[in-house]
Protein backbone atom coordinates (compact mmCIF):
# COMPACT_ATOMS: atom_id res chain seq x y z
CA UNK A 1 0.00 0.00 0.00
CA UNK A 2 1.74 3.25 -1.08
CA UNK A 3 1.33 6.94 0.70
CA UNK A 4 -1.85 7.56 -1.83
CA UNK A 5 -3.60 4.30 -1.10
CA UNK A 6 -3.44 4.91 2.45
CA UNK A 7 -4.49 8.73 2.45
CA UNK A 8 -7.61 7.32 0.49
CA UNK A 9 -8.02 4.97 2.84
CA UNK A 10 -7.76 8.05 5.29
CA UNK A 11 -9.58 10.18 3.25
CA UNK A 12 -12.77 7.54 3.43
CA UNK A 13 -13.67 7.92 6.53
CA UNK A 14 -13.60 5.24 9.55
CA UNK A 15 -13.39 1.88 8.52
CA UNK A 16 -14.28 -1.43 10.57
CA UNK A 17 -11.61 -4.05 9.52
CA UNK A 18 -13.08 -7.68 10.15
CA UNK A 19 -10.20 -9.67 12.08
CA UNK A 20 -10.32 -13.04 10.52
CA UNK A 21 -8.92 -14.54 13.61
CA UNK A 22 -12.92 -16.01 14.38
CA UNK A 23 -13.67 -16.86 11.39
CA UNK A 24 -15.01 -20.47 10.08
CA UNK A 25 -11.40 -21.24 8.38
CA UNK A 26 -12.63 -24.43 6.83
CA UNK A 27 -14.77 -22.50 4.34
CA UNK A 28 -12.24 -19.18 3.79
CA UNK A 29 -13.52 -18.01 0.40
CA UNK A 30 -17.07 -18.35 1.48
CA UNK A 31 -16.07 -16.34 5.11
CA UNK A 32 -14.16 -13.55 2.61
CA UNK A 33 -17.58 -13.35 0.37
CA UNK A 34 -19.86 -12.87 2.42
CA UNK A 35 -17.43 -10.30 4.29
CA UNK A 36 -17.01 -8.34 1.24
CA UNK A 37 -20.97 -8.27 0.46
CA UNK A 38 -20.98 -6.67 3.84
CA UNK A 39 -19.06 -3.98 3.33
CA UNK A 40 -15.98 -4.67 3.70
CA UNK A 41 -12.85 -2.55 2.44
CA UNK A 42 -9.73 -4.01 4.22
CA UNK A 43 -9.03 -7.33 5.69
CA UNK A 44 -6.97 -7.65 9.10
CA UNK A 45 -4.94 -10.75 9.46
CA UNK A 46 -3.56 -11.73 12.72
CA UNK A 47 -0.51 -13.56 12.39
CA UNK A 48 1.06 -15.01 15.82
CA UNK A 49 4.00 -17.08 16.58
CA UNK A 50 3.77 -18.92 19.62
CA UNK A 51 6.80 -17.28 20.40
CA UNK A 52 6.07 -12.88 20.65
CA UNK A 53 2.79 -14.02 21.76
CA UNK A 54 1.55 -17.37 23.35
CA UNK A 55 -0.96 -18.27 20.88
CA UNK A 56 -0.37 -19.81 16.92
CA UNK A 57 -2.16 -18.77 13.67
CA UNK A 58 -1.29 -19.25 10.39
CA UNK A 59 1.77 -17.97 7.95
CA UNK A 60 1.92 -17.26 4.23
CA UNK A 61 -0.37 -20.10 2.70
CA UNK A 62 -3.06 -18.09 4.05
CA UNK A 63 -2.08 -14.39 3.00
CA UNK A 64 -1.48 -16.59 -0.53
CA UNK A 65 -4.42 -17.95 -0.77
CA UNK A 66 -6.44 -14.78 0.58
CA UNK A 67 -4.55 -12.88 -1.87
CA UNK A 68 -5.58 -15.07 -4.95
CA UNK A 69 -9.18 -14.97 -3.75
CA UNK A 70 -9.93 -11.25 -2.85
CA UNK A 71 -8.96 -7.65 -4.12
CA UNK A 72 -9.51 -6.30 -1.20
CA UNK A 73 -6.26 -5.20 0.63
CA UNK A 74 -4.68 -7.23 3.37
CA UNK A 75 -3.58 -5.62 6.76
CA UNK A 76 -1.53 -7.83 8.38
CA UNK A 77 -0.66 -7.53 11.93
CA UNK A 78 2.61 -9.50 12.49
CA UNK A 79 2.60 -10.62 16.47
CA UNK A 80 5.67 -12.51 15.85
CA UNK A 81 9.31 -12.35 18.04
CA UNK A 82 11.21 -11.60 14.12
CA UNK A 83 9.25 -9.39 12.06
CA UNK A 84 12.29 -8.83 9.30
CA UNK A 85 12.39 -12.83 8.87
CA UNK A 86 9.33 -12.97 7.39
CA UNK A 87 8.55 -9.69 6.35
CA UNK A 88 9.44 -10.02 2.32
CA UNK A 89 7.65 -12.93 2.19
CA UNK A 90 4.61 -12.09 3.90
CA UNK A 91 4.59 -9.15 0.82
CA UNK A 92 5.32 -11.62 -1.72
CA UNK A 93 2.52 -13.53 -0.67
CA UNK A 94 -0.11 -10.43 -0.93
CA UNK A 95 0.23 -8.42 2.10
CA UNK A 96 -0.89 -4.64 1.47
CA UNK A 97 0.22 -3.16 5.13
CA UNK A 98 2.54 -4.57 7.67
CA UNK A 99 2.59 -3.76 11.85
CA UNK A 100 4.95 -5.53 13.57
CA UNK A 101 5.38 -5.08 17.83
CA UNK A 102 7.00 -2.25 19.50
CA UNK A 103 7.84 -4.52 21.96
CA UNK A 104 9.75 -7.11 19.47
CA UNK A 105 12.69 -5.20 17.94
CA UNK A 106 15.34 -2.74 19.43
CA UNK A 107 15.46 -0.68 16.47
CA UNK A 108 11.49 0.18 14.98
CA UNK A 109 13.12 2.88 12.86
CA UNK A 110 15.19 0.58 11.10
CA UNK A 111 12.90 -2.24 10.79
CA UNK A 112 10.08 0.20 9.57
CA UNK A 113 12.65 1.31 7.05
CA UNK A 114 13.23 -2.45 6.02
CA UNK A 115 9.54 -2.69 5.30
CA UNK A 116 9.35 0.33 3.36
CA UNK A 117 11.32 -0.67 1.07
CA UNK A 118 9.62 -3.29 0.06
CA UNK A 119 6.39 -1.22 -0.96
CA UNK A 120 4.22 -1.44 1.47
CA UNK A 121 2.27 0.29 4.36
CA UNK A 122 3.84 0.13 7.84
CA UNK A 123 2.37 0.22 10.94
CA UNK A 124 4.11 -0.03 14.66
CA UNK A 125 1.71 -1.55 17.19
CA UNK A 126 1.50 -1.01 21.15
CA UNK A 127 0.09 -2.87 23.74
CA UNK A 128 -2.05 -1.77 26.61
CA UNK A 129 0.81 -2.40 29.34
CA UNK A 130 4.26 -1.10 27.43
CA UNK A 131 5.00 2.52 28.16
CA UNK A 132 3.55 5.15 25.56
CA UNK A 133 7.67 6.17 26.02
CA UNK A 134 8.61 3.19 23.81
CA UNK A 135 7.09 5.28 21.19
CA UNK A 136 9.07 8.00 21.66
CA UNK A 137 11.54 8.90 18.15
CA UNK A 138 10.10 5.25 17.06
CA UNK A 139 7.37 6.72 14.21
CA UNK A 140 9.78 7.84 11.72
CA UNK A 141 8.52 5.86 8.19
CA UNK A 142 5.73 4.46 9.97
CA UNK A 143 2.32 5.01 8.22
CA UNK A 144 -0.16 3.83 11.14
CA UNK A 145 -0.03 3.42 14.82
CA UNK A 146 -2.19 -0.14 16.23
CA UNK A 147 -2.91 1.16 19.85
CA UNK A 148 -4.19 -2.60 21.40
CA UNK A 149 -7.06 -2.57 23.57
CA UNK A 150 -5.93 -6.21 24.49
CA UNK A 151 -3.29 -7.88 25.06
CA UNK A 152 -2.29 -9.29 21.94
CA UNK A 153 -2.75 -12.82 21.34
CA UNK A 154 -6.08 -13.74 21.83
CA UNK A 155 -9.65 -12.46 19.92
CA UNK A 156 -12.54 -12.39 22.60
CA UNK A 157 -10.75 -10.46 25.24
CA UNK A 158 -12.26 -7.20 27.20
CA UNK A 159 -11.94 -3.67 25.95
CA UNK A 160 -8.90 -2.08 28.30
CA UNK A 161 -10.38 1.73 28.19
CA UNK A 162 -6.42 3.09 28.16
CA UNK A 163 -6.43 2.66 24.90
CA UNK A 164 -8.91 5.52 24.59
CA UNK A 165 -6.10 8.14 26.44
CA UNK A 166 -3.58 7.08 24.00
CA UNK A 167 -5.74 7.30 21.20
CA UNK A 168 -6.75 10.74 22.30
CA UNK A 169 -2.65 11.40 22.80
CA UNK A 170 -1.45 10.28 19.46
CA UNK A 171 -4.19 12.01 17.59
CA UNK A 172 -3.17 15.03 19.51
CA UNK A 173 0.48 14.71 18.56
CA UNK A 174 0.32 13.19 15.00
CA UNK A 175 -2.97 14.86 13.46
CA UNK A 176 -2.00 13.16 9.79
CA UNK A 177 -0.87 9.49 11.35
CA UNK A 178 -3.29 7.05 10.66
CA UNK A 179 -4.42 5.39 13.81
CA UNK A 180 -6.01 1.49 14.52
CA UNK A 181 -7.11 0.24 17.72
CA UNK A 182 -7.84 -3.25 17.93
CA UNK A 183 -9.18 -6.13 20.52
CA UNK A 184 -12.77 -5.91 22.26
CA UNK A 185 -14.49 -3.33 20.00
CA UNK A 186 -18.10 -3.65 20.10
CA UNK A 187 -21.26 -1.93 20.18
CA UNK A 188 -20.12 -0.35 23.21
CA UNK A 189 -16.34 0.22 22.67
CA UNK A 190 -16.79 1.76 19.23
CA UNK A 191 -18.08 5.04 19.52
CA UNK A 192 -15.58 6.62 22.45
CA UNK A 193 -12.70 5.44 20.28
CA UNK A 194 -13.77 6.83 17.54
CA UNK A 195 -14.69 10.08 19.47
CA UNK A 196 -11.07 9.75 20.42
CA UNK A 197 -9.74 9.94 16.86
CA UNK A 198 -9.48 6.92 15.51
CA UNK A 199 -9.31 6.16 12.28
CA UNK A 200 -9.44 1.90 11.79
CA UNK A 201 -11.39 -0.10 14.35
CA UNK A 202 -10.42 -4.10 14.02
CA UNK A 203 -13.50 -6.26 15.21
CA UNK A 204 -13.26 -9.59 15.16
CA UNK A 205 -15.43 -11.44 17.82
CA UNK A 206 -18.62 -8.51 17.46
CA UNK A 207 -18.50 -9.48 13.80
CA UNK A 208 -18.19 -13.32 13.93
CA UNK A 209 -20.53 -13.90 16.81
CA UNK A 210 -23.29 -12.98 14.25
CA UNK A 211 -25.34 -14.47 11.65
CA UNK A 212 -25.39 -11.73 9.78
CA UNK A 213 -21.96 -10.02 9.19
CA UNK A 214 -23.89 -7.18 7.42
CA UNK A 215 -26.02 -6.85 10.18
CA UNK A 216 -23.61 -6.48 12.74
CA UNK A 217 -21.06 -4.14 10.51
CA UNK A 218 -24.08 -1.79 10.16
CA UNK A 219 -25.03 -2.09 13.67
CA UNK A 220 -21.12 -1.15 15.08
CA UNK A 221 -21.50 2.28 12.09
CA UNK A 222 -24.55 3.29 13.72
CA UNK A 223 -22.95 2.71 17.54
CA UNK A 224 -20.08 4.32 16.42
CA UNK A 225 -22.04 7.41 14.24
CA UNK A 226 -24.62 7.85 17.36
CA UNK A 227 -21.40 7.45 20.11
CA UNK A 228 -23.00 5.02 22.04
CA UNK A 229 -21.00 3.70 25.15
CA UNK A 230 -19.09 4.17 28.03
CA UNK A 231 -15.86 6.45 27.70
O1 LIG B 1 -4.83 -8.92 17.25
C1 LIG B 1 -5.78 -9.40 17.79
C2 LIG B 1 -5.65 -10.24 19.02
O2 LIG B 1 -4.31 -10.27 19.40
C3 LIG B 1 -7.10 -9.08 17.23
O3 LIG B 1 -7.07 -8.67 15.89
C4 LIG B 1 -8.30 -9.91 17.60
O4 LIG B 1 -8.50 -10.93 16.70
C5 LIG B 1 -9.53 -9.08 17.70
O5 LIG B 1 -10.56 -9.89 18.16
P1 LIG B 1 -11.72 -9.32 19.12
O6 LIG B 1 -11.04 -8.73 20.35
O7 LIG B 1 -12.47 -8.28 18.34
O8 LIG B 1 -12.52 -10.53 19.43
CO1 LIG C 1 -4.98 -7.94 15.27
Amino acid sequence: MNRAELDSIRQAGPAILPSLLQCDFGNLQSEVERLSQAGTSVLHLDVMDGHFVPNLTYGMPIVAGLRRHTSLPLDVHLMISDPLAYAKAMVDAGADMLTFHVEAVDDAVDVAGQIRDLGVGVGLAINPDTPMSQLDGALDGVDMVLVMSVQAGFGGQSFNPVALDRIRDLRARFPDLLLEIDGGINASTIGPARQAGCDLFVVGSAIFSSDDYGVAIAGLNDAMASNQGAK
